[in-house]
């Protein structure tokens, strides 16, 4: 047996020998019990910093810290065994030069086991994604709508329209000469995202960026109806357990009014019945 066969996890060079020949399916993962139940049918479990405003709350994943991306990925790769864990790098812990991202980078992989990390950002980013891959960290980019730049963006707002396509299109070749082993296309037109999956050699992962990409992402708490705060229009909802919680907690809520939970079956007696 080969060294790659008994390492069954899937590497970042495995997904990249996807293109071409299999979709890449990624979903994210936040904790352990998620990762459980995703983890055989994804390639790639995704802690994103999405992970900021589904779990924690936040208005934004600007608030997200290096050590709240480091807990979460500590537990999804206690949760897996099969698929590549890509960790997201939060907003301020790499933008500032090529050093500090591997640092924190480093870290990331250091104390969590993950397989690579995504950042955000095109042309202006490459620098940064060519010094990680030279010093043995794999990288996958993310480009288009990059919800960390909210801010300059002006909002959610769809990337690569009309003549904005060439920025795009500068943005894959940048981010693929720089040596990611993938690349997230985030709410680009489907046709521009076809055609940049077509030119490029390594995997577009696309979040509202059509059919025509290499492989898709989700954020499992959308697809599955957990998180309600908003749903952009390239979500499909899946299944709706919001829905079956409320109701599950309204039936709990009545029948302890009702004093008909707790049943026989869910209580404890002596040996005399009592
Ligand atoms: N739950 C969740 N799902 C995501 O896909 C996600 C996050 N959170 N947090 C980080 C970023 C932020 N993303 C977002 C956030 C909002 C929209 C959104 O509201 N889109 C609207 C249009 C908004 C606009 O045009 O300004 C849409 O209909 O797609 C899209 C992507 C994607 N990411
Ligand atoms: C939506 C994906 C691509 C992401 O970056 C995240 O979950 O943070
Ligand atoms: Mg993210």
């Amino acid at each position: 047996m080969s060294a790659t066969a008994r390492l069954k996890r899937l590497m970042p060079t495995d997904i990249r020998a996807l293109k071409g020949q299999a979709p890449v399916v990624v979903l994210t993962a936040y904790t352990t019990p998620v990762a459980k139940l995703a983890d055989a049918d994804c390639d790639v479990l995704l802690v994103g910093d999405s992970l900021g405003m589904v779990l924690h709350g936040l208005p934004s994943t600007l608030g997200v810290t290096m050590d709240m991306m480091i807990l979460h990925g500590q537990a999804v790769m206690r949760g897996s065994n099969h698929a590549l864990v890509v960790i997201d790098m939060p907003f301020g812990s790499y933008e500032e030069s090529p050093a500090q991202a591997f640092r924190n980078a480093a870290r990331i992989m250091a104390e969590t086991g993950a397989g690579a990390v995504k950042l955000e950002g095109g042309v202006h980013m490459a620098e940064t994604i060519a010094f990680l891959v030279a010093r043995g960290i794999p990288v996958m980019a993310h480009i288009g709508l990059t919800p960390q730049a909210v801010n300059t963006l002006g909002g959610y707002k769809v990337q690569g329209k009309g003549d904005d396509a060439a920025r795009l299109r500068a943005d894959a070749n940048a981010v693929a000469e720089a040596g990611a082993f993938s690349v997230v296309l985030e709410k680009v037109p489907a046709g521009l995202a076809g055609e940049i999956s077509r030119e490029l050699t390594i995997p577009t992962i696309g979040i509202g960026a059509g059919v025509d990409c290499d492989g898709q992402v989700l954020v499992i708490d959308d697809m599955l109806g957990l998180f309600a705060e908003f749903k952009p229009k390239f979500v499909k909802r899946y299944a709706e357990l919001g829905k079956t919680a409320v109701q599950a907690v309204a039936d709990y809520a009545a029948e302890v009014r009702a004093r008909s939970f707790p049943a026989a079956e869910h209580s404890f007696f002596d040996e005399a019945g009592k």
